[in-house]
């Protein structure tokens, strides 16, 4: 048995988006064997496994509230921690905290501190939990958030995470269901910058966004809309159609996104995820509104490539600090708890 397996582990829609028996093939020609992980089989009698590329965010997600996805989520974490020596790409932990809009908008504005020089910034955001309208409405005023307001759920990840809307007034602030996060809108001329990290490399793909708006507040009734109509490559709505004939923006310096690339990957400890950014159509300013959990790739034809020589460097760097268990057999100490 190949002492240099990786494991992958993904949803039905990443499977489909994934041809991994392609990826399979190309990591074959480098000695690295790829095997798909069966979650709800043990882990144990499938392994060892030197790297697991996982995206378990729907199941870290359902476990919440369905037994089934918490065995699943078990099952593995009982494996992780009985095989320290297996690298997960990424980090359950640091994988947990982008599911929480919360966790990854202060990760966001506590950047904006090491990228200053960098004209990098997020936008102002406010945790909503209240239902409260007067306190959310006094809330929205006293930090200094401006109309319009986008409203995102909490939860980052899953069926209605990509649920959101527009809200242009204090009065539609009712329309606010917590918890969410509502964030000031930045005009940006509909051009998204989807930044996708693959281990050292890290890739800036051009896609559609949701169109100016005139500052706010103003009497108009709010707009829902599915994140996934606005920035896909094919989006194209009323809401990403420029009213009016913008001068396009400089996109944003390679040397930028170095730098805003190389503080998120110290910061989230992963090799395998996305930042959304825009330029603010008045200041220039690079904003930043959206961290991603092992995103699509779309519109990087290097990701196969890039992956294997990630697996390839965690695995040269696992036989140099434990020649005999890359492909560890023997279960080790239990870890902590993740
Ligand atoms: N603060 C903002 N200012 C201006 N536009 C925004 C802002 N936040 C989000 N948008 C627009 O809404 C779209 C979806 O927002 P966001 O990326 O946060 O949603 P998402 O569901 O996490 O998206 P995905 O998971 O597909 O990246 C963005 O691509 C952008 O077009
Ligand atoms: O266009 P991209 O690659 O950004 O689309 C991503 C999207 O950004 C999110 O990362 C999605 O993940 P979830 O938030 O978990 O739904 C990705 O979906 P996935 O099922 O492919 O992981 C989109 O590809
Ligand atoms: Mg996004």
């Amino acid at each position: 048995m190949s002492r240099r397996r990786v494991g992958f582990c993904l949803s039905d829609k990443k499977r489909r988006q994934i041809n991994l028996v392609a990826f399979a093939e190309l990591c074959a020609s480098h000695s690295v064997e790829v095997v798909e992980v069966n979650l709800s089989q043990p882990l144990e009698s499938q392994g060892p496994f030197a790297v697991i590329v996982h995206k378990l965010s729907d199941v870290i997600v359902k476990a919440e509230y369905d037994s089934q996805s918490q065995q699943l989520l078990d099952n593995f974490q009982g494996y992780v921690s009985t095989h320290p020596h297996t690298v997960l790409l990424d980090p359950l932990p640091a994988m947990s905290q982008l599911l929480d809009r919360f966790a990854s908008y202060r990760i966001m504005s506590q950047l904006q501190n090491s990228l200053r020089d960098w004209r990098i910034s997020s936008p102002p955001y406010l945790e909503i939990s209240t239902s409260d309208l007067s306190v959310i409405q006094q809330d929205v005023e006293s930090k200094g958030l401006s109309f319009p307001l986008i409203c995102k759920t909490r939860v980052a990840h899953g069926s209605c995470s990509h649920d959101m809307s527009l809200i242009f007034s204090m009065a539609g602030l009712s329309e606010a269901h917590p918890p969410c996060v509502l964030q000031s809108f930045v005009n940006h001329g509909a051009v998204l910058h989807k930044v996708f990290v693959v281990g050292e490399d890290h890739f800036t793909v051009e896609r559609p966004s949701l169109k100016n708006f005139p500052p706010g507040p103003y009497e108009r009734k709010t707009i829902f809309f599915n994140s996934h109509e606005v920035s896909k490559p094919e989006s194209c709505s009323h809401l990403t159609a420029l009213d009016e004939e913008v001068s396009r923006l400089p996109p944003p310096s390679g040397e930028a996104m170095v730098a805003l690339v190389r503080e998120l990957r110290a910061e989230l400890g992963m090799a395998l995820f996305g930042v959304d950014v825009i330029v603010n159509i008045n200041t220039h300013t690079l904003t930043i509104i959206d961290i991603n959990i092992f995103p699509g790739y779309e519109g990087v034809p290097q990701f196969f490539s890039s992956l294997l020589s990630h697996i390839e460097s965690v695995l040269d760097h696992q036989e140099l600090k434990v020649p005999q268990a890359t492909c560890p057999s023997a279960p080790s100490a239990p870890q902590a708890d993740l």
